[in-house]
């Protein structure tokens, strides 16, 4: 960036990192509206939380309340919203936490944008794996029904696409794993990458 020249400070996230007595980096829970992504986050973050582990959770509708309001859910401004992402967990991970962080990200090219701002050691993918049928059935914010009718247009899985993730770290099929069996075997798995 032209005439930006950024200071170097003294303490780092090697330095923070090393007070905390673990890594930071993101989980990453991609997935359609009502697949499950909130749920498992809350989860996974809670069973961190009490391993003494320091975590922040972000989730698309509460960044779309606040900092990302001025953005819709054209293919331009989903893209924009997870950029905005993307630099927010960059800055949390820097600061030493384990970032969890759930949103549609529907488009390949837009979650290995994200890595790619992240740095792909920091870049943990959960995908949830909700077929469109029974997020529909689901469908707790009635979101679906609405989309239905055409009041709400560029919802995802109904007239906005949904790429689903080639090689996610984790997957989770909601309609066939229970929650309490997902969760343990992502933390569990999380144990070596936390450790410094
Ligand atoms: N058109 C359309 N398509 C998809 N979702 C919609 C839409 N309009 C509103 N919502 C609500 O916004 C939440 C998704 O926001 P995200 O920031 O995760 O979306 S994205 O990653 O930018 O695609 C999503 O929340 P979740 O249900 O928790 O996924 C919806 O509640
Ligand atoms: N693993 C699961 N099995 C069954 N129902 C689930 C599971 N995870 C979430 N749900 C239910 O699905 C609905 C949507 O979950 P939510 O976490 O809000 O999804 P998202 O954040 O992806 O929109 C909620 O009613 C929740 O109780």
């Amino acid at each position: 960036m032209k005439n930006i020249i950024q200071h170097s400070f003294n303490i780092n996230k090697a330095d923070r990192n090393k007070m905390n007595d673990h890594l930071s980096f993101v989980i990453w829970f991609t997935g359609l509206s009502g697949s499950g992504k909130s749920t498992l986050a809350n989860l996974v973050e809670k069973e961190l939380f009490n391993q003494n582990i320091r975590t922040f959770a972000l989730d698309g509708d509460n960044i779309r309340s606040g900092i990302n309001k001025d953005l819709q859910f054209t293919p331009e401004e989903r893209e924009e919203n997870l950029r905005r992402v993307a630099e927010i967990s960059k800055l949390f991970i820097n600061s030493g936490n384990v970032v969890i962080a759930s949103f549609i990200s529907p488009l390949r090219k837009d979650r290995e944008y994200v890595k790619k701002i992240i740095g792909e050691e920091n870049f943990i993918e959960v995908f949830v794996n909700t077929s469109l049928q029974e997020c529909e059935r689901r469908d707790v914010k009635g979101l679906y029904d609405k989309a239905r009718k055409g009041e709400i247009k560029n919802f995802t899985g109904i007239d906005a696409p949904y790429e689903a993730p080639e090689a996610p770290d984790f997957e989770v099929k909601t309609e066939l794993e229970d929650l309490e069996k997902a969760v343990k075997r992502i933390v569990g798995q999380l144990q070596k990458k936390l450790e410094i």
